[in-house]
């Protein structure tokens, strides 16, 4: 497998591919020439034609920038890493290149696109569907029957209460309590969440 991206989310990801106890890195790939080397592994600057062949997992946290390098690459992703002390439903399906960190919780039938990240100590509950490259950080709760849209991160502790729509490329602040539908590109901050302002659509 290659790993793609060398920063503190790849350094999550690598841990949890080590965990799982496969030893399936063949490479890790970062376009910083000023990165060498990631716990232990040697990181290239380069794809090689030996590397075209092998799936690949993206280790980078920016959900655009997740999408961008999605587009682009021809080999397949990686089917969904789960890390041994998280709990996914039998009845919920993970699509390829999603992550599940450690201590997450994905209850029953929960639907989650490609490519998205479901960090350190999150909860999804039953029914919920998010689309592809969106990202729930550690701690966050997301109820029963909310839908998030492509693209969407939802901060750190955040709450999204049951049954919730949230758009495309939103942002939940960190601690956020989210009590009704947010429209797309919009930043939501605070208890209960109020919009801020709304996201471009560059990569930061
Ligand atoms: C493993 C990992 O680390 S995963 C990473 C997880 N990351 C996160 O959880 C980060 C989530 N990001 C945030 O919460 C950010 O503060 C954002 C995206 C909501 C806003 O960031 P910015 O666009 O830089 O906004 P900025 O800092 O200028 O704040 C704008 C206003 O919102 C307020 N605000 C910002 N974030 C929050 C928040 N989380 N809760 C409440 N108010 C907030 C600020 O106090 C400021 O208010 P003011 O205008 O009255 O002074």
């Amino acid at each position: 497998m290659i790993v793609y991206g060398a920063s503190g989310h790849a350094k999550v990801i690598i841990d949890l591919i080590d965990s799982i106890g496969i030893s399936s890195i063949d490479y890790v790939v970062d376009d910083n020439p000023d990165v060498t080397s990631i716990l232990g592994y040697k990181v290239e600057h380069k794809l090689s034609g030996a590397m075209t062949t092998l799936d690949y997992i993206i280790a980078i946290g920016n959900n655009r920038i997740r999408q961008r390098l999605a587009g682009e690459l021809e080999q397949k992703p990686c089917l969904p890493l789960v890390h041994p002390t998280a709990v996914v439903s039998t009845h919920s399906i993970l699509d390829v290149g999603t992550v599940v960190m450690a201590s997450s919780s994905v209850n029953p039938s929960v639907k989650i696109g490609k490519h998205c990240i479901l960090n350190t100590g999150s909860l999804v509950e039953h029914d919920v569907e998010l689309e592809d490259f969106v990202h729930i950080s550690p701690g966050a709760v997301v109820a029963g029957n909310v839908k998030i849209g492509t693209g969407t991160h939802v901060g750190a502790g955040a709450v999204i209460i049951p049954g919730v729509n949230i758009g495309k490329w939103v942002t939940v602040g960190a601690g956020a309590v989210i009590i009704k539908d947010v429209p797309d590109n919009a930043v939501v901050v605070g208890n209960p969440g109020r919009i801020i302002k709304y996201n471009s659509n560059k990569d930061d």
